[in-house]
């Protein structure tokens, strides 16, 4: 399995590392190809890059959008390009942001962005690799980064 991994240098944290090192903890037929650029509007190309020219099955997009109005309109933007990036390619590329005012504590803010990069690294394992575990929790309430709110 070929993994790519899109991530930026605007995040205040680094999302990347906590996936890879999720990814490599649970499965081991894997190899991974990492790409970093600038900002979230720099990752539907880089996903798309990394699913046509570098063969990847699967990418992971990491960002982090700032808290300004500007900020939510980019994030609104890459994120419209990275669904067209799936679209063009038949590949699924999970979209993981996490947005800068979601916490008002630093500290928060950077657990939040490690348990969101690890529970959205353990989801591709699931996909990937054990779809029927997957199928298993449809309907479930599961949340990335923050507690499940459970089934209705
Ligand atoms: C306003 C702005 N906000 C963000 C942001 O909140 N998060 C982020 O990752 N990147 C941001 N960028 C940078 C753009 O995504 C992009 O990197 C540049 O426009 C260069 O293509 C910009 C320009």
């Amino acid at each position: 399995m070929r993994i790519g991994i899109c991530d930026t240098t605007f995040a205040r944290f680094d999302m990347g590392a906590a996936a890879i090192d999720e990814l490599k903890n649970n499965a081991t037929d894997l190899t991974i190809i990492r790409q970093t650029v600038p900002g979230v509007k720099d990752l539907p190309v880089t996903a798309k890059i990394l699913i046509e020219e570098e063969n990847c099955d699967i990418v992971m997009a990491l960002g982090m959008p700032g808290p300004m109005e500007k900020d939510k309109v980019c994030a609104h933007e890459a994120s419209t390009g990275l669904i067209n990036a799936q679209l063009m390619t038949n590949k699924h590329i999970l979209e993981v942001f996490v947005h800068e005012d979601e916490e008002d504590n630093p500290e928060d803010l950077k657990v939040l962005a490690e348990n969101r990069a690890r529970e959205h690294a353990q989801n591709l394992i699931k996909m990937m690799y054990h779809p029927k575990a997957m199928r298993k929790e449809a309907g479930t309430g599961v949340r990335e980064g923050k507690p499940n709110v459970g089934p209705l």
